[in-house]
């Protein structure tokens, strides 16, 4: 199995934003950034997409643009993941999912997808990474790193010390979430993250290929 991207896009669909564009620029740029130092075929290697819609948009609609979106990554070597909806993400060919809290258990998820898929899940302390992990978990997200009004109703920032704390709990890779910038990226490597997942740092940007270029570059890729 390739190794996981250290960059996590996850798309941001609240009304008025336009994920499509978003993607087909961070893609772009990163099969520019690392095109140099991989095979063309896996140029985009160091970015993962995460399909993430919200929760009132229907299956037939989250379908559709996780069918497009793994159809932007998939020729330049991005892996596609989809959250929550495990079935889009069967249906779509997409290289796997993420569950958190709410959604299927770990276990279930992990026969769900299968072995060979790329399968996270969202952690916050060392003793429920551990237990994602044995449950099947390839990769944890952590967080929030930050306090951000992406998302409503998250529980309070677990800061440095917690991304510490759980990345020293598990052999797997961890990636930072929530209210994550470029400027983070240091203190987060150093803290024991593999890699960071953002909405607001891409989506948000006035420029996301620059954005995108800039985080894969501040996480070596
Ligand atoms: C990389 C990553 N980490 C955490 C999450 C959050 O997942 P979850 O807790 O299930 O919350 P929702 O995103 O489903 O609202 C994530 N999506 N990605
Ligand atoms: C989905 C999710 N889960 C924890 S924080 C978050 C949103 C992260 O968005 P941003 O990078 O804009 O803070
Ligand atoms: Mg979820």
């Amino acid at each position: 199995m390739p190794s996981l991207g250290r960059l996590h896009l996850v798309t941001d669909t609240r009304p008025g934003r336009d994920p499509l564009t978003v993607v087909r620029a961070a893609v772009h740029a990163a099969a520019s950034v690392t095109r140099a130092a991989r095979p063309v075929a896996s140029a985009g290697a160091g970015l993962v997409v995460q399909v993430r819609v919200e929760d009132s948009a229907s299956d037939r609609e989250a379908y559709d643009l996780a069918g497009r979106i793994v159809d932007i990554c998939a020729p330049a070597g991005v892996t596609c993941l989809v959250n929550d909806r495990l079935h889009v993400a069967l249906a779509v060919g997409a290289a796997g999912g993420h569950v958190g809290a709410l959604d299927l258990p770990v276990a279930a998820a992990r026969r769900v997808l299968g072995p060979a898929a790329v399968l996270g899940a969202t952690a916050r302390e060392p003793v429920t990474a551990a237990a994602a992990v044995t449950a099947g978990a390839g990769y944890l997200g952590v967080g929030p790193y930050r306090s951000t009004t992406t998302k409503d109703g998250l529980p309070d920032p677990i800061g440095l010390a917690g991304v510490r704390a759980v990345a020293g709990a598990v052999a797997v890779p961890v990636i930072a979430i929530g209210g994550v910038t470029v400027a983070d990226v240091p203190e987060l490597r150093a803290a024991g993250a593999y890699g960071v997942a953002v909405v607001g740092a891409v989506s948000g940007a006035a420029d996301p290929a620059r954005a995108t270029a800039e985080l894969l570059a501040a996480l070596g890729c």
